[in-house]
């Protein structure tokens, strides 16, 4: 799809908006030595129009980022060494009401008592809260195809690189890089989400094995560590920040964006110099590119 496409699929900002209608993320994320790619998709989702972000993290690391960054509330939750613990669910659950949209698993890690908390917490959403919107990425991608078969499906995006969606199907990730299109539509029917695989210079969105979308915006300058930290945030803030945004809008709106905000920072910055902070800042030229406004 082109810009004029990807704008349409945009509309501008309803002029009624408040912070609560465009919308509310929970990012839950981070643990000790990955704490950037909570900050930089957390970042990213505000930066995408969403209205309020809560960044749910281990508690050290929580108290940490409550005093870097003012716009980003914070959650601490139970943890050991680090990373969050089983214990994280309780404190979650009655809270989970206040939140439009979960994003789960950039630098989660992948710890046994996170992994505990994750499955309880998918496994939750699913029987209590069908309706959240979840954006998963990177280790809680690795965590969901750790369970049998179909048991946490969810109002799901997930975004996986090659090696991730190869765990979630149980392919080498060659396999997934030589059939992308199969593999994204295999994983989007096999966890009933909206798909989108992350396969360098071309990222393949699928909500099922017949209709695929493709997009190659972007430039080699992102593949830099946290650059898909950004593309998750910047879906969860589309999802919720846009009127009558479906998953499978946001999955093909939000690469596209990522790849323009990359391609203005790559401008600044070039090729080489390029980091994920660089894509996130430029997030707001790229949209205003697109919604003229
Ligand atoms: N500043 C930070 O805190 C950062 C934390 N990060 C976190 O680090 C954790 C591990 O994520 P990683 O993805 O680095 O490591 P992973 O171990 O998840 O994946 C890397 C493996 O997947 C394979 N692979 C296959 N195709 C690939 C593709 N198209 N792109 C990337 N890898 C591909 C690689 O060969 C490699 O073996 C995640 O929690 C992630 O969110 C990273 O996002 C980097 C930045
Ligand atoms: N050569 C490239 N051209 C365009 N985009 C790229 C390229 N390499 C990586 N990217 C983009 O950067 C992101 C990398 O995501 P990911 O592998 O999850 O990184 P990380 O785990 O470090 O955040 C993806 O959105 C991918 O499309």
């Amino acid at each position: 799809m082109g810009q004029a496409d990807i704008a349409a699929l945009l509309p501008p900002r309803f002029r009624q908006t408040h912070k609560y209608s465009a919308g509310h993320v929970l990012v839950i994320a981070g643990s000790r030595g990955m704490t950037g790619a909570a900050l930089l998709a957390a970042r990213a989702a505000l930066r995408s129009g969403a209205g309020l972000v809560t960044l749910a993290a281990p508690q050290e690391l929580a108290d940490l980022i409550d005093v870097q960054i003012p716009e980003i509330m914070t959650l601490p939750l139970p943890s050991a060494n680090g990373a969050l613990t089983a214990g994280a669910l309780k404190v979650l659950r009655p809270r989970l009401g206040d939140y439009d949209c979960i994003l789960a698993g950039p630098g989660l890690s992948l710890r046994r008592q996170t992994k505990a908390f994750s499955k309880d917490l998918f496994q939750y959403i699913k029987n209590y809260r069908p309706g959240l919107r979840v954006v998963l990425d990177a280790d809680a991608l690795k965590i969901l195809a750790d369970l049998p078969r179909g048991r946490a499906r969810m109002r799901l995006i997930a975004t996986p690189h090659a090696g991730e969606l190869g765990k979630m199907l149980r392919w080498s990730s060659a396999a997934v890089r030589r059939h992308p299109f199969i593999a994204a539509g295999k994983a989007a029917q096999k966890y009933n989400a909206v798909v989108v695989l992350k396969n360098a210079d071309q990222t393949y969105i699928a909500r099922d094995q017949q209709k695929y979308f493709l997009n190659i915006n972007g430039n080699p300058g992102m593949a830099t560590a946290g650059s898909g930290d950004v593309l998750a945030g910047i879906t969860a803030g589309l999802w919720v920040s846009t009127r009558g945004m479906t998953a499978l809008r946001a999955a093909v709106c939000a690469p596209y964006v990522h790849g323009l905000a990359g391609n203005l920072a790559a401008q600044v910055y070039s090729l080489d110099g390029l980091i994920a902070g660089d894509i996130l800042v430029q997030i707001p030229a790229a949209l205003k590119l697109l919604k003229g406004a």
